[in-house]
């Protein structure tokens, strides 16, 4: 099929999925039974099929499916017109309201979160008619694999009231390590990222001094979403700086950052107090973060990732990847728009350990040494199982979860919970 033949969009369908998630702890909760995700396939008149996933909150899926109703007759190849289109459609439908997402990321404006899916299946569009993956299409792979982290967490053993999960309960330093060596054995990790904010700081600082001494030589980072003060972060800083690559997001906001930061060498990395292109100013000129952690997800797709790199490489500011729990559409774009970064240089985040359930047909992706190698196919490289999806669909008509609720799902089970940010 040559580039003229591409075509135009037909038809949208937008199919929100649920799939199992053991009970991972965060500053905000714990996660709930499912992860809600979404499943974009834009159809064209020429009979070929982009796929993108995005989160599936309630009011996000309502807004999915508006710009599905308005999308057939797009030009597969014009993303320009696809913004446009997403933002009178939301203009119309909700007056330009925000976007909150797990009670730890709330976005002043929906459009980005909203284009995201739909630009990756029109960049999958482009592929497939071209011929070509994507990360072809953001200007060339710059590495054939692209290393992710093993993302730990302090969990339960299991959901109440269901069996306990394969990796039982990770609570004590010494769990934590087990978790670590299993992630790292099954998947070559060579970088670890531990998810703080839930024990007192000195419970999660010994928690990395015991990863540090079990794994010399993996780069390490803790992320305590916020949940210290600035006289902790700081402590915290001097006690682990020799031992970590970054320090993320240990305090909330900019200026709370850039009182860190004036007090340590250590990078301080963040995907919460800049998610935005109008964050990036402040953020630049307090000097408050070192590396930004992209999210195609939340900052309007790949090609606005992409160019969040560019401003981050000006700027002197490293570039890692940032991850919620998602599925094998949004990890193949994740290691294209990762191949396609040259400055992404840090290893990416993932969930994809937790996950035991997928959409997407085996074998485009799979981990070795702590990385996945580009999918070389057109476009994404990856194919909906569609009997998988209609399971998943299933699930998620009958679980009963119609958005993230960490915090109500904690408070469920330990009345009176309230979130841990700034506790320390
Ligand atoms: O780096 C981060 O802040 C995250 O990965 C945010 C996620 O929501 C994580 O905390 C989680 O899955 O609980
Ligand atoms: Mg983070």
């Amino acid at each position: 099929m040559t580039v003229s033949e591409a075509g135009r969009v037909s038809r949208v369908v937008v199919t929100p999925v649920a799939f199992r998630d053991p009970p991972l702890l965060n500053v905000v909760g714990v996660h709930q039974p499912y992860v809600l995700r979404t499943i974009v396939q834009v159809h064209t008149d020429e009979g070929l099929v982009g796929l993108g996933e995005t989160y599936a909150d309630q009011a996000h899926v309502e807004r999915l499916e508006a710009v599905a109703a308005a999308l057939p007759g797009a030009d597969v190849f014009d993303l320009h017109a696809l913004r446009r289109i997403v933002g009178e459609t939301l203009g119309a439908a909700t007056g330009g309201a925000g976007a909150s997402f797990g009670g730890m990321l709330e976005v002043s404006s929906a459009v980005d979160t909203v284009v995201s899916p739909f630009e990756v299946a029109l960049l999958d569009l482009q592929g497939r008619a071209t011929g070509r993956p994507v990360s072809d299409l953001l200007g060339g792979a710059v590495r054939d694999r692209v290393p992710f982290s093993a993302y730990l967490f302090y969990k339960w053993a299991g959901h109440p009231g269901h069996e306990e999960d394969t990796w039982g309960e990770g609570r004590t330093p010494e769990q934590l390590v087990e978790q670590a060596r299993r992630m790292i054995s099954e998947y070559g990790f060579t970088a670890v990222k531990l998810k703080g904010g839930v024990y007192e700081p000195r419970h999660e600082f010994e928690t990395v001094e015991a990863l540090a001494a079990a794994f010399p030589g993996h780069a390490l980072r803790i992320d305590p979403n916020g949940a210290w003060t600035v006289e902790t972060s700081i402590k915290a800083a001097d006690r682990l700086s020799g031992l970590l690559e970054y320090l993320e997001d240990p305090t909330p906001g900019i200026p709370g950052m850039a009182e860190v930061s004036r007090h340590t060498d250590l990078p301080l990395a963040t995907n919460m107090c800049v998610i935005a292109f109008e964050h990036l100013k402040p953020a630049v000129a307090a000097d408050a973060v070192q590396v930004v952690l992209s999210d195609h997800h939340l900052w309007g797709g790949l090609r606005r990732s992409a160019l969040l790199g560019g401003i981050c490489e000006t700027f002197g500011m490293g570039l890692s990847m940032h991850s919620n729990s998602h599925l094998g559409v949004s990890l193949a774009a994740m290691t294209h728009l990762a191949a396609a970064t040259p400055n992404l240089t840090y290893a990416c985040d993932t969930h994809y350990p937790w996950k035991t359930e997928e959409v997407v047909k085996p074998g485009a992706l799979e981990f070795s040494g702590g990385s996945v190698a580009v999918p070389k196919g057109p476009g994404l490289g990856v194919e909906l199982d569609e009997d998988a999806l209609a399971a998943l669909h299933e699930q998620y008509l009958t679980c009963g979860q119609r958005a993230r609720e960490d915090t109500a799902y904690m408070a469920s089970i330990v009345p009176g919970f309230t979130p841990n940010t700034s506790r320390w």
